[in-house]
């Protein structure tokens, strides 16, 4: 591997010959026959030769279909590598900088399971889908520890490592943003991160235990089975690691924002509601499931609309009772996931649970409300056939109710009151402030109980997190980013698409279609808004006008159907649910519900059902996330989903490509079109490392002492290899002041000869000059000689 001290000085020195996005056309290689990559509709991009050009396009024969030709527009087609089998670990470091040079790259790399690739310091992470040997193994940890980036393979603990020296060099706190699709590694990666810190820069106490231990609890209540991952994070996370003094890991910080609350009573049929609902049908003991009167999660209806199978291999299938797996997962068998085995991970759960701290009781308290949670969304209603035209609860529903209530702790009557009716309070005419119930109808009290539900279960989820507060990991709430004008398109005031949600909200009679009706009206010229029938894709426009919106984003067209956006908008409780669960005589519930706002809220306006803004609370979130990566320096790597199949060794071009498109990566080699990763002023540069260098290296100019070397590697933070690097330096230095001295000589020399040959030159121009000048001046003698001579 060229040394990353030769990469620095090539790059900054000798300008290797890059040859970068213009076409090859543009550049004149089309005539050569060299082989292009040119767009496939699968593989992203295929080899082929240039058979003709017109004005705008290329005529292009595939290298493995001779004969066979198609067009391409002229700025899709790209020089290829002389070998395209060959692989680099740093992307820059090839020839032509082109995304198909890219994409073949990260190809060539991920079929010899090298599934890390870095772009100067960007880390692209191809999911591998399967366990790689030793990728992440303690020896591979140890191997990276106080390595700079480009010494050894691109991996996501070189990323970590770096992230590590950064902050403890320039003593500023960093961040490290991962990013991808659904299903691209995200939390994979994030996991390794934090295992490579905590292992490496860890006390030796049981914190960063802790801290790692977090994660299969915060999984287990926040982590579902969706159609395009099995383990898909349905909530975001912004994980803290703090350093003390002495730069060793003292404690976390995992703030999450927005879980997916819908999921909770609904899911569509091939997803799954949280992890923790089939881990305690499955792996609870007998007596825990007794007392929770658990079975199959078929007889649950905030389970049965979705999938009901399990996660588990064939031996730990057969630990599950029979009465406990549904009748879909009997036909079809398990599902299966090399990480997710719902059995196994219910005492792989328990054991994290005590890890962190929490006791027999606690944790009883949990799977109770979660128990708690699935009795509640068995009750059902019906009309009641009364004038009042209220519901009742069905009669079948009693048993739920009972148990519901018995699980919750709360009252049975006052649960059955509180979800079939809703209190007011009179604000006009007779005694003000009367508190009056109001019946509610069928589909009233449904939405109030699944309200409830996923009242309780968010409020269970923030609650493990204060459990970690209090163990020395914190929580508060974030949220993620997009690009400005999208920005601006969902989130400015009053036109703004949140906003129109909440206005939508607050009328007395809201409703999904007039909301989506005035999106449009609102932004009928908006470049990023359209109507779902202008869509490429036949699924969208089978969508209605007043049924959604599809919003371009930089990543791509998205269409939003806009069915329960009004009702997914409102966090709020009815009062009589909201008071009913925070009075409850058990301590748990009572203690979750505390602080809650809803409460207060409720209470506070009381008399009518009360709207907290989801879309709200998710732009504060956003803001708080923004202010806290403004503060630090950034890493970033760039999680990339190989297949839809979720397979190992399965590399889908075409789809892959889109990804490098959307994270940026091509953007990122545009900009190295100058070779230079990054850019910086001289001074600012010299001033950030000077400190670090040795005196030898500081008295040079700004502008030399930035040219000479790559400063990661001359960090502190590299003990082992800062003399050998300094060493290098100083020969470089010789070499390159010699090579100046050199030059000065010739110069000299050369200027010296210039000088000679200028005054021959002037002398003989003189000598002429004055020749002409004396001729002229006795021209008329000399002329007059002649005529003399002939006279005498
Ligand atoms: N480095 C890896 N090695 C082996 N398997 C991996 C790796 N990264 C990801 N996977 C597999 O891919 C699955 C999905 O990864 P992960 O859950 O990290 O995706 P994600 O980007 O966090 O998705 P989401 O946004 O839906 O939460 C994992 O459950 C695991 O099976």
């Amino acid at each position: 591997m060229q040394s990353s001290l030769q990469r620095a000085v090539s790059q900054f020195v000798s300008k290797p010959t890059r040859v970068m996005s213009p076409t090859c056309v543009e550049r004149g290689e089309m005539d050569d026959g060299k082989p292009v990559w040119a767009p496939h509709p699968t593989d992203g991009f295929q080899l082929g030769r240039i058979i003709d050009i017109s004005a705008d396009s290329l005529t292009i024969e595939p290298l493995n279909q001779k004969g066979k030709t198609f067009q391409a527009p002229v700025n899709q087609v790209f020089p290829a590598e002389d070998d395209v089998n060959k692989h680099v670990e740093d992307n820059c470091s090839l020839m032509y900088l082109n995304e198909a040079t890219l994409l073949n790259n990260v190809r060539v790399r991920y079929s010899k399971d090298k599934i890390y690739t870095f772009v100067a310091n960007i880390l692209i992470a191809v999911n591998p889908y399967c366990e790689i040997p030793k990728l992440y193994s303690p020896e591979t940890i140890k191997q990276y520890q106080g390595r700079s980036l480009g010494t050894l393979p691109p991996h996501v603990y070189a990323i970590a490592d770096k992230a590590y020296r950064d902050m403890k060099v320039l003593k500023m706190s960093q961040s490290i943003i991962v990013s991808g699709e659904s299903g691209a590694g995200k939390t994979e990666n994030t996991k390794f991160v934090l295992r490579y810190l905590t292992t490496s820069y860890g006390t030796g106490q049981d914190i960063d235990e802790r801290i790692v231990e977090a994660n299969p609890l915060l999984e287990a209540f926040g982590n579902a089975k969706t159609v395009r991952n099995n383990n898909s994070s349905r909530f975001g996370k912004f994980v803290e690691i703090h350093f003390n003094e002495k730069n060793a890991v003292v404690g976390g910080f995992v703030s999450h924002y927005l879980l997916e609350k819908s999921r909770i009573c609904t899911q569509g049929q091939e997803e799954r509601n949280y992890h923790i609902f089939y881990r305690l049908c499955a792996g609870a003991p007998e007596d825990i499931k007794g007392k929770f009167h658990l079975s199959s999660p078929e007889a649950f209806r905030y389970l049965s609309r979705g999938c009901t199978r399990y996660f588990s291999t064939k031996d730990s299938d057969k630990l599950v009772p029979q009465n406990r797996k549904s009748p879909e997962h009997l036909k079809a068998g398990p599902l299966k996931d090399p990480l997710l085995d719902d059995h196994a991970d219910f005492n792989r759960m328990c054991v994290a649970m005590k890890k962190i701290g929490l006791d027999d009781t606690e944790k009883f308290n949990l799977f109770r409300v979660v128990a708690g949670v699935l009795h509640l969304g068995n009750i059902d209603f019906e009309e009641a056939g009364s004038t009042s035209g209220g519901c009742v609860l069905k009669k079948t529903c009693g048993q739920s109710l009972q148990y519901c209530a018995e699980l919750l702790g709360l009252d049975e009557e006052d649960l059955r009151v509180s979800l079939t009716t809703r209190v007011m309070h009179t604000t006009a005419g007779g005694v003000k402030g009367t508190a009056i119930k109001v019946p509610l109808k069928v589909e009233q009290a449904s939405s109030a109980r699944d309200a409830l539900a996923k009242a309780i279960y968010s409020h269970l989820f923030d609650h493990e997190q204060e459990l970690y507060q209090r163990e020395g990991l914190g929580v508060n709430e974030v949220h993620y980013v997009d690009n400005q004008d999208c920005i601006d398109l969902v989130e400015s005031k009053l036109v703004g698409i949140l906003d129109i949600l909440d206005e939508e909200n607050r009328l007395p009679q809201p409703s999904d279609q007039h909301f989506t009706e005035t999106v449009h009206s609102k932004h009928k010229d908006h470049f990023r808004l359209t109507v779902p029938r202008k869509s490429k894709l036949t699924v969208h426009r089978n969508v209605r006008d007043d049924e959604g919106f599809i919003i371009r984003h930089f990543a791509g067209a998205v269409c939003y159907e806009t069915t329960q956006f009004v009702e997914k908008n409102n966090d709020a409780l009815h009062t009589s649910l909201a008071s009913l669960v925070s009075e409850s005589k058990d301590k748990f519930i009572g203690e979750l519900f505390e602080n809650s706002n809803h409460s207060k809220d409720t209470k506070q306006k009381a008399g009518k059902l009360s709207f907290i803004s989801v879309g709200n609370k998710f732009k504060t979130q956003l803001n708080i996330l923004l202010e806290k990566l403004h503060s630090t320096g950034s890493s970033f790597v760039r999680c990339v989903k190989p297949n839809l199949k979720m397979v190992g060794h399965r590399f889908e071009g075409a789809q892959i490509l889109s990804q490098l498109q959307c994270s940026g990566m091509v953007s990122v080699l545009d900009l190295m079109q100058g070779g230079f990763p990054s850019r910086a002023p001289f001074h600012e540069l010299y001033n950030m490392y000077k400190q670090y260098m040795p005196a030898k290296l500081t008295r040079l100019d700004p502008r030399l002492f930035c040219k000479f070397a790559e400063f990661d590697q001359i960090m502190k933070s590299d003990p082992d290899h800062l003399a050998e690097l300094v060493k290098r330096v100083n020969k470089w230095l010789i070499c390159s002041r010699w090579k100046k001295v050199q030059w000065c000589a010739l110069s000299v020399i050369k200027l010296k000869n210039k000088m000679l040959y200028r005054a021959t030159a002037c002398i003989q121009m003189q000598k002429t000059v004055r020749m002409w000048l004396c001729k002229r001046k006795h021209k008329p003698r000399w002329a007059a000689l002649p005529l003399v001579f002939s006279v005498f």
